[in-house]
């Protein structure tokens, strides 16, 4: 390496869990990652609002107000690891403002405030880079801007949360309780400051926004997400769904259509031979169809300080390149070039079409069976497979698990309503859905 390179300052803002990972990746693999960046990336300030022992800071220069790293002229990119949409993006604009580049891991922010954020980065000419905000380490972003470039992306499903997927995995192999392993993914440092953001869904609607822009050209939006969490799912459903041949996955789907474009996040039943059914613990895996390549998988850790770190630093490399090239907007920020991005419309969920799994408490009479199936045969919907389970000593009523065929969601809520009208059923019917993905 020649020493005369000039140094890219880097200034790390929130030395929490992906912020020391981020110091500790770029000092530990100092020499390779000069190498590859064609400069030494070289950490000039940190701002943290208190030490983490993980980190040695000696010798470089440290403040408890974040806003000092966004206005030191010794700093090229700043790289915001605090976290939500308030601070962070003040945070961001003024290091934008004041010229610098910036890199992040904070979905939230690029999924509710992207369209500003990237417009005022395009505006000073320099870059917001955020690999790290999807899907951990794998380079999604990355495939999706530049190695699937070719394609029209016909759609993605992913698991995207790695909490949630680790939460279902161990409930599923371990019989684990569901709060038992969400305060372990917490102290994994995988979960989110709040953790409902996981379990509910709302962070893998962040990812999937960012990307379905990417796939599809579309502005960010994450009000038009459909979301669903797994804080409703039970042992059961999950035993049950493995018996029909499923394993249930929380998944963000995200399709194009001649009617819309889907975007979704919700517990799904995917037949267990899939790979993605088989992607267990923190591992996320995005799946992506394109019209030229066909389907492409991408697998790793979609959480953790590590993993994520090595994500933030591939940013930084990729920054530095470009720097080093004179162009930073080389590759547009979401994908399609600013003004090719085109507003398509969203598919009104009533009229997805997936095929279903349903279950329900049943009275154990003659007759039951024979109106709820014809129920569903007056909305059009034809059962797939029906089981009812043998009822256990003393019990009045019975599980009963039925598989549709593909219906519209809006005939499936009118045929549930029916059901749960029923004197012979009791309380609600469980509905998830199922998608065969053919990658
Ligand atoms: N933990 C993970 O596996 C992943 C996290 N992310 C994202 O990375 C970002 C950081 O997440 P974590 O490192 O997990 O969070 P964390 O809670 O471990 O770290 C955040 C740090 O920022 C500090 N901080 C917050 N506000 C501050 C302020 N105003 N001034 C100074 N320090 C401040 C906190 O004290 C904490 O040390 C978030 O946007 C998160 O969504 C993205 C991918 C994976
Ligand atoms: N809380 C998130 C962290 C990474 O994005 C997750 O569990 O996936
Ligand atoms: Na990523």
């Amino acid at each position: 390496m020649d020493d005369s390179l000039k140094p890219v300052r880097i200034g790390i803002c929130g030395l929490g869990t992906v912020g020391s990972g981020t110091f500790n990746v770029l000092l530990e693999n100092a020499d390779a990652i000069a190498a590859r960046a064609r400069a030494p990336l070289q950490v000039t300030h940190v701002g943290a609002r208190r030490d983490n022992p993980a980190c040695d800071l000696a010798g470089i220069r440290l403040s408890r107000d974040i806003f000092e790293v966004a206005r030191d002229p010794e700093v090229d990119v700043l790289v915001e690891l605090i976290g939500g949409t308030t601070v962070a993006r003040e945070l961001i604009e003024t290091a934008i403002r004041s010229g610098k580049h910036v890199v992040t891991a904070n979905k939230a922010l690029i999924a509710e405030y992207g369209n500003e954020l990237f417009a005022l980065a395009a505006e000073h000419n320099v870059a917001l880079r955020y690999e790290a905000a999807v899907a951990g380490g794998i380079p999604i972003i990355k495939a999706l801007r530049e190695g699937l470039a070719g394609n029209r992306i016909e759609w993605l499903a992913g698991i995207i949360n790695g909490t949630g997927n680790y939460i279902l995995s161990e409930m599923r192999e371990h019989r684990r309780e569901f709060a038992d392993v969400l305060a372990e993914a917490q102290a994994l440092g995988y979960a989110e400051a709040d953790p409902t953001f996981d379990v509910e869904g709302i962070d893998a609607a962040h990812k999937l926004v960012i990307l379905a822009s990417l796939a599809f050209g579309i502005p960010l939006q994450f009000a038009s997400v459909y979301t669903e969490g797994i804080t409703l799912l039970t042992p059961q459903d999950l035993d049950y769904a493995e018996e029909l041949g499923y394993r249930v996955k929380h998944l963000g789907i995200a399709k194009q259509g001649d009617r819309g474009v889907e975007l979704r996040v919700h517990p799904t039943l995917i037949p267990k031979d899939q790979l993605l059914a088989n992607v267990n613990g923190v591992k996320n895996a995005v799946l992506v169809e394109g019209s030229a390549v066909g389907p492409t998988l991408y697998y790793g850790a979609g959480a953790g300080g590590k993993p994520t770190a090595s994500a933030v630093v591939a940013d930084l490399v990729d920054l530095a390149r470009d720097l080093s090239a004179g162009q930073v907007s080389r590759v547009p920020s979401l994908s399609f070039a600013d003004t090719s991005l085109q507003d398509l419309p969203i598919l009104p969920m009533a009229e997805v079409e997936t095929p279903w799994y349903l279950r329900m408490e049943a009275d154990d009479k003659p007759g039951v069976l024979s109106r709820i199936a014809s129920i569903f045969s007056d909305q059009g919907i034809s059962i797939e497979a029906l089981i009812q389970k043998a009822p256990t000593a003393g019990q009045v009523r019975v599980p009963l698990i039925v598989l549709t065929n593909r219906a519209a969601q809006g005939r499936v809520d009118d045929a549930v309503e029916q059901i749960e009208a029923l004197d012979s059923i009791a309380g609600r019917v469980t509905r998830i859905r199922v998608e065969i993905l053919d990658g």
